[in-house]
């Protein structure tokens, strides 16, 4: 597409379906201009036809948001008074012509403008992703800020929001442009070495590229070690709610979640399924996961009925799941019902670890010595007071926004790491980046000039597969020309 044009013009609602104050249709591509004369007709004051439509008229200023009567091209009924942009290529966000129109949002008002669009010729409906998709065709975007723009769109949390605007806003991309733009130096002095081979180029060049791209390589890996954080925010964190049936569980995921998630009663092992609930807590996106309650099986008690075997079977299998989740947990909230007696369920203790939080539950009803008693329990013998140890009440309320305050934390380290927001947001970008890094190996390892140049070669393609828009040789040519080696 030379022109930056894809070829048929394309519209689309940008706005929710639905009803709204505002609803927002785009329009992109050659005819963009003439089909925006269509619906304005006789309404302008009589433009100068500027950008590529081939017979509009009466277009507004560039980027200028203008107050205009759309009417049916067809029959000239009225159809709204709405605000219209034009947007002349290239400075849109598809880099082709690109008109808005800003209408009321009520869905005869959509419809009728999207059918008088559809009706004019060389006009069609754009399939998903079709804006963007002609935004990275003219360069506009490279991929990794199509996938920010997408989670952009998508997030839930501030968290998210800032990791998204980040990548969309180029991040990763300079970071990955940065990296190329050393590694074709490299490729450059090799591919010299290549054609220059009789002039006998000094070895200390070589190792001192060979340097560099080691050095690209280290860089590289150490981005890959994040902990998978962004691709954790991205998913969002999650929060493994475990204990003895009854402890409380179902309380606590309703009390956090503020709302009924979860079926509550005095039945021990009222949950039998996996049951998750989506928060927002303090900015970071967190799946919280109530379980089925953990307990022995029915020791020696396998000559029972069948219905009672088939009740332990089921609530085994809801068992199965809940250990499933807490391994794949990054956080796990073990409940304890201090009012349980002196010992502490072995199933729950054994799930205890550096991700786990210590909840003690029913503090309301617990005397002081059932706390003691079971702070004692968690602290463990040398008698200090168990770090992350919560005494709550699912019922009040009581001691839940230290809870929460600690689930935050937690939530900041996992996906923070102390180190800022992530770069590799997808795992996409890490297979690539670990191509890349393949390469590198690969090209460190080998003898001859052309097989480093070759790995060269490939680990500067990873890159460009990364956002989608490196062409090795293109870029070589930029290199070349300022490259004065064999003067
Ligand atoms: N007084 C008081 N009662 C509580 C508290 N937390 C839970 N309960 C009660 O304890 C009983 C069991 O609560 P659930 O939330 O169903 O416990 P669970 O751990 O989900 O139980 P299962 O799903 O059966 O394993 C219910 O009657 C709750 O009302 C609390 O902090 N204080
Ligand atoms: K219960
Ligand atoms: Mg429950």
């Amino acid at each position: 597409m030379p022109d930056g044009y894809a070829g048929e013009t394309i519209f689309a609602p940008s706005t929710a379906p639905g009803r709204a104050g505002v609803a927002v249709i785009r329009v992109s591509g050659r005819q963009a201009g003439r089909a925006l004369s269509a619906l304005t007709g006789g309404d302008g004051a009589g433009g100068d036809g500027t950008g590529g439509g081939a017979t509009a008229t009466d277009l507004p200023a560039p980027r200028l948001a203008t107050l205009r009567s759309l009417r049916d091209p067809k029959s000239g009924e009225p159809i709204d008074r709405a605000l219209v942009l034009w947007f002349p290529a290239p400075q849109s966000f598809t880099g082709e012509d690109v008109a808005e129109l800003h209408l009321h949002g009520g869905r005869a008002v959509v419809a009728a403008v999207l059918a008088g669009l559809g009706g004019i010729p060389g006009l069609r409906p754009a399939e998903a992703g079709e804006f963007t998709r002609r935004a990275f065709d003219n360069g506009k975007l490279d991929l990794t800020a199509v996938e920010g723009l997408a989670d952009l769109i998508e997030a839930d949390t501030e968290a998210q929001r800032r990791q998204a605007l980040r990548q969309m806003e180029g991040g990763l991309a300079r970071l990955t442009d940065a990296w190329a733009a050393r590694l074709l130096r490299v490729l450059a002095h090799f591919e010299a070495a290549i054609d220059f081979a009789d002039e006998d180029l000094p070895e200390a060049l070589d190792r001192e590229a060979l340097d560099t791209a080691a050095g690209v390589a280290s860089e590289i890996r150490a981005a890959l070690a994040d902990g998978r954080r962004g691709e954790r925010l991205r998913e969002g964190l999650s929060a493994v709610i475990l204990g003895a049936p009854n402890a409380g569980k179902s309380s606590l995921m309703n009390a956090i979640a503020r709302r009924e998630a979860a079926i509550v009663s005095t039945v021990a092992g009222t949950t039998r399924d996996v049951i998750e609930v989506h928060l927002d807590l303090g900015g970071y996106p967190v799946t919280l996961v109530d379980t089925a309650g953990l307990r022995a099986g029915p020791a020696g008690e396998d000559e029972g009925d069948n219905a009672e075997a088939g009740q332990w079977a089921i609530e085994h299998e809801g068992m199965e799941r809940a250990r499933r989740r807490a391994e794949a947990a990054d956080l796990k909230l073990l409940v304890f019902d201090i009012t349980g007696g002196p010992g502490l369920p072995p199933e729950v203790l054994a799930l205890r670890d550096e991700r786990s939080l210590l909840v003690l539950n029913k503090m309301d009803l617990g005397s002081p010595e059932e706390v003691a008693v079971a702070r004692r329990a968690l602290a463990g013998e040398d008698g200090v007071r168990g770090a992350g140890c919560f005494l709550v009440s699912a019922e009040t309320g009581e001691g839940l926004s230290d809870l929460l305050a600690a689930m935050i934390e937690r939530a900041g380290d996992c996906f923070a790491n102390g180190m800022g927001l992530a770069e590799i947001t997808r795992e996409r970008h890490r297979r690539a980046l670990e191509d890349c890094c393949a390469s590198l190996e690969a090209a460190a390892a080998a003898a001859l000039p052309e097989l480093v140049a070759e790995e060269l070669r490939l680990a500067v393609r990873s890159l460009g597969r990364l956002t989608g828009r490196v062409d090795v040789e293109d870029l070589l040519d930029v290199v070349f020309s300022e490259f004065c080696i064999g003067k």
